[in-house]
């Protein structure tokens, strides 16, 4: 269970900007950035298009994204949590637990929470500290129609009294007609080095009996059922890994493309760059309330990344309906 912690506040959402195309690139000339920049003393809010600030649940500050194809996503700077996308059909293909909250104090239980600095179980609470604390909003932009927003998590007092270093965290998250992209970047920015894992924890909507992930075939596993601080090591052998009960396993090695039938009626193609790991989840009856509703399929970094000073790490994922 993560611990609560102490928030921060963010900066008020003003955002200032000038709209540059410095580039000579042909495509960078069609993308615009938009600095996020605090205005108070004039009280303006300017976003790239297709990007909104609002009050979420719990009053918690949420952006929005909607691209001129129709398609949405949501994410809550708490946590830099991408709660909701959904397609042009208006379908939200992620999931949020009933049981989850937006009080500011626990990691919201749905979406694409980060797993950062361990996914763990570990030396500090599970799965990180990055997904229960505010990161900021940094820069928004849109290129060729796609809003994109640019995300930032440092540390502070809370993160180095449970791992002392400096590093910063980038998130751009950018939407898509029916996909949505992101890239996570972790940076050190201390003077000596530090290492880390990581994940995007993803919990997309489901009908578990329905659910299949192809192209984990060959992968080295380790199983977390029945105890997560003793997995057992194995070889997946099947072409499509279902849900017929409790399902905890980490894959390492596995491939860039996963293909996850929801069960649904939609199919997702999961790829990634530097996610060199997956984990599959599914809590059965340990949640019987939800359980039948949703799969977690994570991109997932679980081999230690070791950074140097001044060193960036770079990862990539795309979810894609086709
Ligand atoms: O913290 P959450 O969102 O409840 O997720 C917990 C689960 O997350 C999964 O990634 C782990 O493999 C599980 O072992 C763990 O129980």
């Amino acid at each position: 269970m993560a611990a609560s912690c102490t928030l921060t506040v963010p900066a008020p959402f003003g955002a200032s900007s000038s709209s540059s195309s410095s580039s000579s690139s042909s495509s960078a000339r069609r993308s615009r950035r938009f600095g996020v920049v605090a205005m108070a003393s004039v009280g303006q809010k300017v976003y790239a298009p297709g990007v909104a600030v609002s009050e979420g649940n719990g009053g918690l500050p949420k952006i929005s994204l909607k691209s001129p194809q129709g398609s949405e996503a949501e994410i809550y700077l708490f946590g830099g949590c991408v709660t909701s996308w959904k397609v042009p059909s208006g379908k939200d293909l992620l999931f949020v637990r009933p049981d989850a909250v937006f009080n500011g104090q626990k990691p919201i239980s749905g979406g694409i929470p980060h797993c950062f600095p361990q996914f763990g179980p570990g030396a500090i609470q599970q799965h990180g500290f990055a997904r229960n604390v505010n990161w900021s909003f940094t820069d928004s932009e849109v290129t060729e129609g796609d809003p994109a927003v640019t995300l930032e998590l440092k540390d502070d007092s809370y993160s180095r009294s449970m791992w002392d270093f400096s590093f910063q965290a980038l998130y751009k998250v950018v939407l898509h007609s029916t996909s949505l992209s992101t890239t996570l970047t972790i940076t050190n920015t201390d003077d000596k080095p530090f290492s880390f894992n990581s994940a995007l924890h993803t919990y997309f909507s489901a009908s578990i009996a329905g659910v299949s992930v192809k192209g984990l075939k060959g992968s080295k596993t380790l199983n977390k059922d029945p105890d997560p601080k003793n997995p057992i090591e194995g070889k997946e052998e099947r072409d499509e890994v279902t849900f017929p009960g409790f399902v905890d396993c980490v894959y390492l090695g596995a491939p860039s493309e996963l293909t996850l039938d929801n069960g649904l009626g939609d199919k997702i193609v999961i790829s990634n760059t530097n996610w060199s790991d997956a984990v599959l989840w599914n809590p059965h009856l340990q949640m019987e309330a939800c359980y039948k509703d949703f799969v977690c399929v994570e991109n997932a970094k679980i081999e230690t990344v070791q950074l140097g000073p001044k060193e960036s790490w770079v990862a990539k994922q795309k979810i894609e309906l086709i």
